[in-house]
């Protein structure tokens, strides 16, 4: 039962509030937040029920909010309506702001802000998949920023996740300095590369198994079985929509909502017939540069060979590649590695602890060893202590009102250190753990491999 409450900022209240409150599944949130300016807020939660447009013109302004808030062309009817029935096929939970106070020159119906989230899993490696609160398509109009409208919706959002038992909640960022402050800490890094591939570009090991180019239809009669294959294996890997899949395939243009016929897609199939990687790639307009939209590799066999074959397509003398593990195996494959650069760097996945125990219980440790932590959460979602104790590399962990704290950290850098995407004696040099244990908690959170995130969300 979804109820609407509408409230306001005194007209003339240079330093008010907005009070905002939603009633979600009996769950009740009132947050009172500074602001300043006339504003006459309400929140709405709601979700669409169909994916056909005209039935839908909420969901369908908040789309067009998205896209004015990334300052984006705006996307076409057709884009629009793919991804309202992906928001159905993932039953989406949207968040819009509405400011009734519009002098006459908007529409009260043109959300102020917006905020989707939906579940998802996040992959702990081994099989364990996490449930998941992702947070994407957060925007607030450029003449409502900086009044707490973002503070609104997030606040409420996890409130709800929280309640609803997810032990997390995700997001990739825009800006770096905007999430921690709502317990978000970075946890798995990624690397753009830039790969010249001229007559430098050689491995000097040998490859397996056989890329094939594919049709997009073949292509993606697979890609879903590469991914989540990946996905299962991989600490770090986030949960994909088939919006995103087929985005990313080329299925359709962002703009046009039409089939992106430019992009190029291959598959890896290892030496048993099984695919085992999936690419798709597309070439600028300078015809020498080769941009590349997705790579899975489930094995280091299929990244090498993937890699292999796009650093040999003729006429190409430059291949860029986002989202790249920060782990990457190519450039030690390399006859010469300084073909090899990593252009940018970027945090790319944060998490949001909400769930202290089911977190740290549902990775797997290479040693044992225990340590009373004392997790620090402004939003009082997991605040407390609690001792993790390791034993044959799993974790239990309990609450506990013992004084005796080991180390101190806050829930932001939790998530930062809990898959090993960032060590925990950075995390304490930076002043984010510390007390006496601090190396012990490094010695146990350490992992064999850096956590991977290949969806972009
Ligand atoms: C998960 C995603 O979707 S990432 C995409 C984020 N969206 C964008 O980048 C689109 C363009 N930007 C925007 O739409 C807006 O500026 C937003 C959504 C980033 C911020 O919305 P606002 O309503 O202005 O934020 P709000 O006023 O609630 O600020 C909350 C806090 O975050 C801080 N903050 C907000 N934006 C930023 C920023 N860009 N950088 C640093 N801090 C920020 C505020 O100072 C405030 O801090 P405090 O409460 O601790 O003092």
């Amino acid at each position: 039962m979804l109820s609407r409450r509408r409230q306001s900022c005194a007209p003339g209240d240079r330093r008010g509030v907005i009070r905002s409150g939603v009633l979600e599944n009996g769950w009740w949130a009132s947050r009172t937040l500074p602001t300043v300016g006339f504003m006459d807020l309400e929140m709405r939660s709601f979700a669409p029920s169909s994916a056909v447009l005209a039935d839908e013109p909420a969901s369908a302004e908040f789309l067009r909010a998205v896209e004015l808030g990334f300052h984006g062309a705006g996307p076409g009817e057709e884009t629009i309506r793919r991804w309202l029935a992906d928001m159905l096929r993932n039953d989406a939970r949207l968040r819009a702001m509405y400011d009734h106070d519009t002098g006459g020159f908007r529409d009260p119906d043109d959300p102020v802000g917006t905020f989707l989230s939906y579940d998802k899993t996040v992959g702990f490696g081994d099989g364990v998949l996490l449930p998941a609160d992702a947070i994407t398509d957060v925007t607030v109009r450029a003449t409502h920023r900086r009044r707490g409208i973002l503070r609104s919706l997030m606040t409420t959002d996890l409130a709800v996740a929280h309640d609803r038992g997810l032990p997390l909640a995700a997001l990739t960022v825009s800006e770096s300095g905007i999430y921690r402050r709502f317990g978000f800490g970075p946890a798995a890094v990624s690397h753009q590369v830039t790969l010249r591939t001229d007559r430098s570009f050689a491995l000097d090991v040998p490859t397996s198994g056989r890329v094939e180019m594919t049709s997009r239809a073949d292509y993606l009669a697979h890609a879903d079985t590469v991914f989540d294959e990946f996905h299962r294996r991989t600490a770090g890997s986030v949960s994909r929509s088939q919006g995103l899949t087929d985005a990313l395939a080329g299925v359709f243009d962002h703009h046009t909502g039409k089939p992106d016929e430019a992009v190029r897609h291959a598959l890896h199939i290892d030496d048993t017939g099984v695919p085992t990687g999936s690419v798709t790639w597309k070439v600028d307009d300078d015809s020498s540069t080769a941009t590349v939209r997705d790579f899975v590799a489930v094995t280091p066999e299929a990244n090498l060979a993937l890699w292999d074959f796009l650093g040999h397509l003729d006429l190409i003398t430059t291949v860029v590649r986002r989202r790249t593990p920060v782990e990457d195996p190519l450039r030690y494959a390399l006859r010469e590695p300084d073909v090899y650069e990593v252009s940018a760097r970027g945090d790319f996945l944060w998490l949001r602890v909400l769930d202290v125990a089911r977190v740290l219980e549902a990775r797997t440790y290479l040693v044992d060893g225990e340590v009373t932590l004392t997790v620090v959460d402004d939003q009082g979602f997991t605040g407390g202590t609690y001792r993790l104790a390791v034993s044959k590399g799993a974790a239990t962990v309990e609450r506990t009102r013992d004084a005796d704290t080991d180390v101190t950290l806050d829930v932001a850098a939790l998530g930062s250190a809990v898959l090993g995407g960032v060590p925990v004696a950075a995390l304490a040099g930076a002043g984010r753990i510390h007390g006496a244990a601090v190396d012990e908690l490094a010695r146990l959170l350490v992992t064999l491999r850096a956590p991977v995130s290949l969806t972009p969300f």
